[in-house]
C-alpha cells in the first residue's frame, strides 16, 4: 500500500514544516512494523490564478492512480482518533492505497469534494491549511500509535 498526503501550495521551511516533518519522521518509524509504509507529500501550486478548479485539475492528476480519496473538509466527517486509527487499518489490510487531500486559501472545489471516497473534518472551524498539514501528520502519528498498541493516545 502506499500512503501520501496531497496539498495545494508549497510547505516553507518555518515552524509547520518542520512539525510535519517531524510527525512524519515518527510514523515512519512507527509504522514500520505495522506494515504501514512511509507517507509521500505531494504538492501541487497554479501559478496562473486559476483558482479552486484549477487546483482540483492539478490534484487530479497527482493523486496517484487507484488511491482511495479522502478529503480533508470542514464539513466531514468527526471521527474519534481510534476510528481513525482503524480505518487506516483497514485500508492497509485490504492493500488500498489512500491519499488525504487538503485544499488552498479557497478550499477544494466541489468536483473533487464529490469524489472522496471519505471526507474528515477536525471540527467545523476552518483552519489554515499548513495548520491542517500538520494536524493531519500529528493525527497519522497517533493512529499509528493506536495500532501499535503504544500509550502515547489516551483517551
Ligand atoms: C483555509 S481552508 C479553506 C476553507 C474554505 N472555506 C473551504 O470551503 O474549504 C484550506 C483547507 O484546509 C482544510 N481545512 C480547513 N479547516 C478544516 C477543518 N476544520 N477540517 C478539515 N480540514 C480543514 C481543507 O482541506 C481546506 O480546503
Amino acid at each position: 500500500m502506499r500512503i501520501d498526503i496531497a496539498a495545494v501550495g508549497r510547505l516553507k521551511k518555518g515552524p509547520e514544516a518542520a512539525l510535519v516533518a517531524d510527525y512524519l519522521d515518527r510514523f515512519a518509524r512507527t509504522g514500520r512494523s505495522l506494515g504501514l509504509p512511509a507517507i509521500g507529500m505531494i504538492e501541487v501550486e497554479d501559478r496562473r490564478g486559476g483558482g479552486m478548479a484549477a487546483e482540483a485539475e492539478l490534484l487530479t492528476r497527482a493523486i496517484p492512480a487507484g488511491s482511495a480519496l479522502v478529503t480533508l473538509d470542514e464539513r466531514g466527517d468527526q471521527p474519534a482518533s481510534p476510528d481513525f486509527a482503524a480505518r487506516l487499518a483497514q485500508f492497509r489490510d485490504s492493500a488500498r492505497d489512500a491519499c488525504f487531500v487538503i485544499g488552498g486559501a479557497d478550499g477544494l472545489d466541489p468536483s473533487l469534494r464529490d469524489r472522496a471516497e471519505w471526507s474528515i473534518s477536525f471540527g467545523r472551524m476552518v483552519w489554515p491549511h499548513l495548520l491542517v498539514r500538520v494536524m493531519l501528520a500529528e493525527q497519522l502519528y497517533r493512529a499509528a500509535t493506536i495500532l501499535a498498541g503504544s500509550p502515547y493516545h489516551r483517551a
